[in-house]
Parts: structure tokens; C-alpha cells; sequence
């Protein structure tokens, strides 16, 4: 029986540029910024790192195939350097293979980077996926669009619970003002201005119920991790952070084929969170877990996704988002960041970008958006859309 990774893995040092559009800043100029900033948190000279992962999704327009480029932009000394591709997971991919290696014992520090300019792309809800995303949009969904696919997932959901459109919306609204108070605080998010309630329903409707600030932002950004073994790490400082486990499940693509699935749950995510927790040895995550970063690419993603990870009742998320339950000061803080929300979702670094906070929450580095004690922090990325995807759950403690 697999005894998993939990505790053979530490964080030495986390790296994440400002999220934004960056248009003067080329990937390179991101995967450096990251980079130095997790090689100087560290402590460590950049010849220690044994092998390294890097997670970028559009690689048409971003950086090639291979991870070669960013081989180069970090001058990295002939290493092993491995490209990774997962949809939304891709940052989170790439950490895993990084953690796995060290895990394995095959390297004694490694690198995960994740990458991508967005704004490059000329990508956005609205006009669908076609600049980017290939066949499958192009001509098996010529007229899917995330926002549009999402929205559905909320009509079902109220459908379902018997929730009134002006409850289900206020509801939503609520989660989005609560992710930008968070981003208000953060230096390093794309849109960090506070919102209303009442201006998230005023807001122009992208594709309903889903308004303008129901929807992450399109942004360019880098993230970085440098991981090793618990000892290595605790050379460096007293109580490191420790990945206690990593989860990802794809798809069997049976949502698609069947019609008992009713769109209002991703069985994707309860399965990773599912083995997730059993590795982790978390029995009761709704009392154990002390700050959460889930992938709330639309606000109705991050309430179906509390009741996915066993946080909130099935059907019962709007009670706790009325209690404040997932506030900065709630009982468990939701994307303290301010999450996708705020940061926009440059694929390839989003899952990197959710460990670093994490991180700096669980080592009391989070300024104003510190939450007090936290002891164990999840995150969560969901790739693709409702009925074909791919979600991943990590979990970390001292
Ligand atoms: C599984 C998954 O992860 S699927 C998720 C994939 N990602 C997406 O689908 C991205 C969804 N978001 C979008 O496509 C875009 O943000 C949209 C369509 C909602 C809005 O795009 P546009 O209308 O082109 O907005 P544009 O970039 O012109 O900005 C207009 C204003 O709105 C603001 N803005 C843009 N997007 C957002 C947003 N999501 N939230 C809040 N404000 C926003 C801008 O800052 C700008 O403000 P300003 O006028 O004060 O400068």
C-alpha cells in the first residue's frame, strides 16, 4: 500500500511576481523575478538546485515546448529541466514532480517555476477559447465559453436547492466581495480595488448569473517554489513548511456521457480531496483545516467547490458564505489572497501562486491579511470545464 508523501517534503523558499498585465515584461522577465525572489528566501546558491519543473500551458505563444527557455533565463548549470502541461493544475503539476523528486530521494533540492502571459494571448471569456486553446474549442465546442459553461453550473445549483435568483446572486456577490478586500490588501494582485455587494450586482452580465466581478481577471504572472527534504530544510529554519499531500484527479469523462450528472458538483475535486485528506491523515476537514486558496476561476466555482471539499453541506455553502464563515476573520479564511479573483489566472502559475500564500500564512508572513495560528492550509485547482476536468488538491502544515 502507497504510504505517500506526507512530511518527506519542505519548502525552502517561495518566489511570486506581481500579477497583472505586464506587457513590457516578457515570460523570461517573469520566471526571473520569481525565481530570485524564491532563491534569496531560500538562502541557497542557485547551483544546489538539482533539477528543475517548469508549468506553462499556451506554449504556442509563450515559451515553446520544452523548458529550455527557462534553462536559460534562470542559468540554470545543465541540470535536468522538465516542461509540464495540466490545464488549470499545470502550476501545481509542476510543483508535484518537484516534490516527487525530492520525495523519491532522486534529488535533494528542487525547483518548480510556473509561468504564463495571459494578456499575450489575447485570451478571455467572452470570445470563447479559440486564440488558444486548440481543436477542442475550435471545433468540437466552437461556442463554449468558460463564463458561459459556469453559469450553468449556477443555474443548476439554484435549480437544484430551491434558490431564488436574487439569493443566489447576492450569495455570489458576497464571495467576490470578500476575495477583493482580500486582493486590496495584496500588493501583488492585478485588480485590488474593494467592491459592494450591490456593484457586483450592477456590474454588466458576462453570461447569466454570472456579472463582471463573478469572473477572474485575465493577467500575466510567475510563481516559484524550491522544495527539499525536511532535514535539509530545517538546517535553514526551526519549523518549516511541510507538504502533506498532493492530489490530482482527471477526469473518466463520465459526466459527459451520462445524465446523472446534474452539473451542481466536480467529482474530479472530491476524489483529490478525498485521497488528499487520507494522506494528510485530516479526518475532519471542516474543523482541522485553518485557511483555504481553491480555484475560483467564477464565484459559483468557489461555492460549489466548499461543498466539494467536505467544508461546507451539500447545499448548504450559502448559509456558511452568510456567516461570514469563509471571511478573513470567518473560521476558515477563503483565498486570503484574494484569490483568481483578484490575480487573474495566467494558468500555468495560478497553482504555485495559491501554495506561496499558504506558505506565507502558515510562516506568519502575510501582513494585513494574516489570519491568526494557522496550522493547515489547502489548495485546490480545477482545469478545464464542469463536465471534463482535471482538479488538484495540495496540503500544507508545519
Ligand atoms: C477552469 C477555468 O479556470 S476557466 C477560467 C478561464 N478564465 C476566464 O474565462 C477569464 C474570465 N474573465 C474574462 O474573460 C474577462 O475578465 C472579462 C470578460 C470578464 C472582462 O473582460 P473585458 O470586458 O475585456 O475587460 P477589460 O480588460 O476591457 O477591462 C475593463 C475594466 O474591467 C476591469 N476588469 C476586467 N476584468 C475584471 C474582472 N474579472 N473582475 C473585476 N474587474 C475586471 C478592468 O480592470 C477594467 O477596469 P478599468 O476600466 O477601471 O480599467
Amino acid at each position: 500500500m502507497a504510504t505517500g508523501i506526507k512530511d518527506k517534503v519542505a519548502i525552502l523558499g517561495m518566489g511570486c511576481t506581481r500579477f497583472g498585465e505586464r506587457w513590457n515584461d516578457g515570460a523570461e522577465d517573469l520566471m526571473v523575478e520569481a525565481f530570485q525572489e524564491a532563491l534569496q528566501d531560500a538562502g541557497i546558491e542557485k547551483h544546489e538546485i538539482e533539477a528543475a519543473w517548469l508549468g506553462t500551458c499556451f506554449d504556442e505563444v509563450n515559451i515553446g515546448k520544452s523548458a529550455i527557455p527557462m534553462a536559460q533565463a534562470l542559468k540554470l548549470p545543465n541540470i535536468p529541466v522538465t516542461r509540464v502541461e495540466n490545464f488549470c493544475a499545470t502550476g501545481t503539476e509542476a510543483f508535484r514532480g518537484a516534490c516527487y523528486a525530492v520525495a523519491s530521494g532522486a534529488c535533494r533540492i528542487a525547483l518548480a517555476l510556473g509561468v504564463e502571459k495571459l494578456k499575450d494571448t489575447g485570451y478571455g471569456g467572452l470570445p470563447g477559447f479559440d486564440t488558444a486553446m486548440g481543436t477542442l474549442n475550435r471545433f468540437i465546442l466552437p461556442n463554449f465559453t468558460a463564463p458561459g459553461g459556469f453559469a450553468l453550473m449556477a443555474t443548476r445549483y439554484f435549480a437544484k436547492y430551491g434558490i431564488s435568483p436574487e439569493e443566489g446572486k447576492m450569495a455570489l456577490a458576497k464571495i467576490s466581495t470578500k476575495s477583493h478586500r482580500c486582493g486590496a490588501l495584496n500588493p501583488k494582485a492585478h485588480l485590488r480595488k474593494e467592491i459592494s455587494p450591490e456593484q457586483v450586482l450592477k456590474a454588466p452580465i458576462i453570461a447569466w448569473p454570472l456579472g463582471l466581478f463573478d469572473c477572474c481577471g485575465v493577467s500575466d504572472g510567475a510563481a516559484a517554489a524550491i522544495v527539499t527534504t525536511p532535514d535539509v530544510a530545517r538546517a535553514f529554519q526551526k519549523n518549516p513548511v511541510l507538504v502533506k499531500s498532493l492530489q490530482i484527479a482527471a477526469t473518466s469523462g463520465e459526466e459527459m456521457l451520462t445524465t446523472r450528472w446534474d452539473g451542481t458538483y466536480l467529482k474530479t475535486t472530491t476524489e483529490a480531496a478525498k485521497r488528499a485528506y487520507a494522506e494528510a491523515g485530516i479526518a475532519k476537514p471542516r474543523e482541522e483545516l485553518s485557511v483555504l486558496e481553491v480555484h475560483d476561476c467564477f464565484s459559483i466555482t468557489e461555492l460549489v467547490t466548499y461543498e466539494d471539499l467536505q467544508i461546507s453541506e451539500r447545499g448548504r455553502a450559502i448559509r456558511d458564505i452568510n456567516e461570514g464563515f469563509f471571511d478573513l476573520e470567518g473560521k476558515i479564511p477563503c483565498q486570503s489572497d484574494g484569490g483568481l479573483k483578484c490575480f487573474g489566472h495566467p494558468i500555468g502559475a495560478s497553482g504555485i501562486r495559491m501554495i506561496y500564500e499558504v506558505y506565507n500564512q502558515l510562516l506568519h508572513r502575510a501582513g494585513p491579511r494574516q489570519i491568526p495560528d494557522p496550522r493547515l492550509g489547502l489548495t485546490h485547482n480545477l482545469g478545464g470545464i464542469p463536465s471534463f476536468s482535471v482538479c488538484s488538491v495540495g496540503i500544507f502544515g508545519l
